[in-house]
């Protein structure tokens, strides 16, 4: 699914309206009413709303749903800023709203006296995505603020939590609603899916209403979701007659003393993925961890207690390289020897990373085509320290596009840029996947990907896909809390199951 910039939402709206021939205040009604039915359908035990509205047509959506639930029998108040600054389309709802008679319209200030009943509904229509600037004005301050400090009330935000811009960094001090659940229209929204925003809404839904869908097909963004239908686009079923060879070979370089789970971990998850052969390049004492913990997987050994060689060059193999290496001064020589050696794209993350962080010279090297997994801390240390995650994504897009590498941004919603500077978000996964070891099967999945042939792009958002449906089940299985690195492994087979579907 595309991101859209501002200018071409807004495009999307005129071109809908004008190409349906309707009125512009239609569109809003359309808007209004899939709220209205996400609301009553979701919010089920809700039968109190009060509906706060600014200044805009977000105000405009406000008013109206404030009108469809009022007509289905619940009871509802409406608060305003100052309904005499309204833009059209809002003040014929607000219009309409007042010719009804029959809905308490309120200002602010009757709220601070209002007992907001347990179970009740705010629905947050103070700003939408026109907001500039911060807001700093004294009245909404107040609002927001004392509507944030509400409990045991459900919070709805339309369109976007108001304070947040939709596909950037909001200005520092201003006020931000807190929603529990967002409506946005037919779009997801970068706000939605970094950190400093994201927190601010709570569960995102997206609703269908029903923009111009040629403008949508057509229309070139540069920001995606990774989305099922996207991952259908290219997944490949494994077909009959065929013999392991068809496969592909990983070979993941990892692990040193006290440091094996991480290249057990990773060589599993490459077993689980369905590689046609791993092998393990890892060291002498983790010969019986490895061969005991994965006995489908080969063992070669590359040093004692580190790695010291790597004499993997054989072209036959794709290369993961990173989890639980270790960055003992040897093993920094052996993996530079290796990297000015090799050119075929591979995957690296964590001690590989780490090693270039300290020898910056090493990232010419990287093969073209590559796939790097950090998380933030391991982005930082390679590319310095930025002042939010939006800088730090376009950053990040230079960086892709400069090596003409893959970088796998990991975060909560782990971000795939292209050298191209696409962005694809990744939305599968949870909180339970923050635990060390997670990072070595990802590392451990990408690679028998890529080993498989699918290109560094499917490889990658396949990958990152499927880790996090792999989560997901493991969330639901154990807990966010309780399930482990080791658990994603175990959950493989049900995600394969689900993509075979
Ligand atoms: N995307 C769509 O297809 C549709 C959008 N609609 C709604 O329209 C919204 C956008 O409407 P608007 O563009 O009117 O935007 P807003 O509803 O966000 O209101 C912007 C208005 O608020 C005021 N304002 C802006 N910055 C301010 C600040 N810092 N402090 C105080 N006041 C400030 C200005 O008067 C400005 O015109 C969307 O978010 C959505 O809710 C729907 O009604 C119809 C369909
Ligand atoms: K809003």
């Amino acid at each position: 699914m595309k991101i859209l910039a501002l200018e071409q939402i807004r495009k999307c709206e005129e071109l809908t309206i004008k190409e349906e021939d309707m009125p512009s205040v239609n569109l809003m009604e359309r808007a209004a009413n899939a709220c209205a039915e996400w609301i009553t359908k979701n919010l089920y035990q809700v039968k109190r709303f009060n509906i706060f509205c600014g200044k805009g047509n977000n105000a405009g959506d406000g008013y109206a749903i404030a009108r469809i639930l009022k007509a289905k029998g619940f009871y509802v108040k409406v608060f305003s800023f100052n309904p005499k600054e309204l833009p059209p389309e809002a003040a014929k709802n607000h219009k309409r709203l007042r010719e009804l008679g029959d809905i308490e319209l309120l200002s602010f200030e009757k709220a601070y006296e209002l007992k907001f009943e347990e179970n009740s509904c705010v629905i947050d229509a103070l700003f939408g995505m026109g907001l500039k600037g911060k807001i700093d004005d004294p009245d909404f301050i107040k609002i927001i603020d004392f509507l944030n400090g509400l409990e045991n009330v459900h919070k709805v935000s339309l369109d976007i939590p108001s304070g947040l811009y939709i596909n950037d960094m909001y200005p520092e001090g201003t006020a931000i609603f807190k929603a529990d659940h967002t409506l946005s229209y037919q779009f997801w929204k970068k706000a939605f899916l970094h950190p400093e925003s994201g927190m601010y809404c709570g569960q995102v839904h997206i609703l269908d209403i029903g923009l111009n869908k040629n403008y949508i097909d057509e229309v070139e963004v540069e920001h995606f979701i990774s989305d099922d239908a996207k991952i259908n686009s290219f997944f490949r079923r494994r077909e009959a007659f065929t013999h392991k060879g068809r496969f592909g070979k990983s070979a993941l370089i990892a692990g040193s003393y006290g440091k094996m789970g991480a290249a057990v971990l990773s060589v599993a998850a490459a077993l689980r993925t369905g590689s046609g052969l791993v092998y393990s390049v890892s060291v002498d004492s983790g010969y019986h961890i490895m061969q005991t913990n994965n006995p489908e997987a080969m063992f070669r050994k590359g040093g004692n207690d580190f790695i010291d060689t790597i004499t993997i060059t054989d072209d036959e193999y794709t290369i993961g390289i990173g989890p639980g290496l270790g960055t003992e001064p040897q093993t920094q020589e052996a993996f530079a020897n290796f990297l000015k050696s090799y050119n075929k794209p591979l995957v690296m993350d964590a001690d590989a990373l780490n090693i270039i962080a300290q020898n910056h010279k090493l990232l010419k090297h990287i093969p073209e085509g590559s796939i790097i997994t950090p998380h933030i801390g391991e982005f930082e240390r390679l590319f310095g320290q930025f002042k939010n995650s939006f800088e730090r994504l376009d950053e990040a897009k230079k960086l892709a596009e400069e090596l003409k590498i893959y970088i796998v941004l990991k975060d909560h919603r782990t971000q795939i840029i292209t050298p191209e500077g696409k962005v694809y978000y990744n939305i599968t996964g949870n909180s339970g996947m923050a635990k060390g070891g997670s990072g070595d099967v990802l590392t451990g999945i990408i690679t028998s990907l890529l080993a498989q042939g699918y290109t560094s792009l499917q490889a990658a958002l396949l990958g990152v896909w499927m880790h996090g449906k792999a989560g997901d089940f493991a969330a639901e299985a154990h807990s966010k809390e309780s399930f482990l690195p080791s658990d994603l492994i175990h959950q493989l087979g049900e995600v394969f199951k689900l993509l075979n579907k």
